[in-house]
């Protein structure tokens, strides 16, 4: 018997929105990029979590579309039922997860976003695509919102790097054994990127994680927490 095969990715609702928000970040993400390279360059000090999101705010920074199509992929393939996700803005990434938890039926996805237009935007486009029903964009800073959430299957990070290990020890007392961590952006600015603290917590087994780097798009870190030794 064959059951029913179902890619909401061909949903013209959902389409028409992934078009277009991607369409919004090539539009606005040259000048976000600018200001946010500007900011760094003149810090003597980390980025505090406000202050990323303040530089950030002029851009959406959606992740690129093959890494949304691995996200819809690993989430049909893995089934889960809770997903968390670090960095939501206009919801480019998070529109990919919520079409496959659609299609597999169960699961719910939590998005962070600090920024409140984007927290707007993002559940704007959600409802628009049809997929609010399987996510809620928690407001505030991931690493007190994502922490609140029991039972992870699934966490995505794709906030500022520099903080990702902040989000990570925030939420691992919630992770399922096994739980899949996929880290966005950790090679993006060099050999001083801000993964590597949470690089190097992730590779030390020790920690019970087993992680492979990816260096295509800008570099990702794929992390199984297989639970302490
Ligand atoms: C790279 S963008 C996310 C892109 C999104 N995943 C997509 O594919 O469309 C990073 C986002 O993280 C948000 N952010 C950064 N630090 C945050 C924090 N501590 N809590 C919540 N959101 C945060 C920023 O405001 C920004 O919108």
């Amino acid at each position: 018997m064959t059951s029913a095969v179902r890619n909401s990715l061909l949903d013209p609702k959902v389409s028409a929105v992934i078009e277009r928000v991607w369409a919004l970040q090539a539009e606005i993400n040259p000048v976000g990029e600018a200001v946010v390279r500007a900011d760094m360059a003149r810090r003597t000090t980390p980025f505090t979590h406000r202050e990323i999101v303040a530089a950030c705010a002029a851009g959406s920074f959606a992740c690129p579309p093959e890494i949304g199509r691995t996200l819809y992929a690993l989430v049909r393939a893995i089934r889960p039922k809770v997903v968390l996700e670090f960095g939501t803005a206009h919801g480019f990434s998070t529109l990919h997860i919520a079409a496959a938890l659609r299609d597999n039926g169960e699961g719910h996805l939590y998005g962070s976003e600090m920024h409140p237009a984007k927290v707007q935007a993002a559940r704007t486009n959600l409802a628009e695509a049809g997929l609010a029903d399987w996510v809620e964009v928690l407001e505030g800073d991931a690493s007190e919102t994502l922490g609140t959430v029991p039972d992870v299957d699934l966490l995505y990070l794709d906030g500022w790097t520099d903080h990702y290990l902040d989000v990570l020890q925030a939420v691992e007392r919630n992770l399922r054994p096994g739980a899949l961590i996929q880290a966005d952006d950790v090679g993006k600015f060099g050999a001083g990127s801000g993964a590597k603290a949470y690089l190097a917590y992730v590779r030390d087994q020790a920690n019970g994680y087993s992680s492979v780097t990816f260096t295509d798009y800008q570099g990702f870190e794929q992390s199984c927490f297989a639970g302490r030794p």
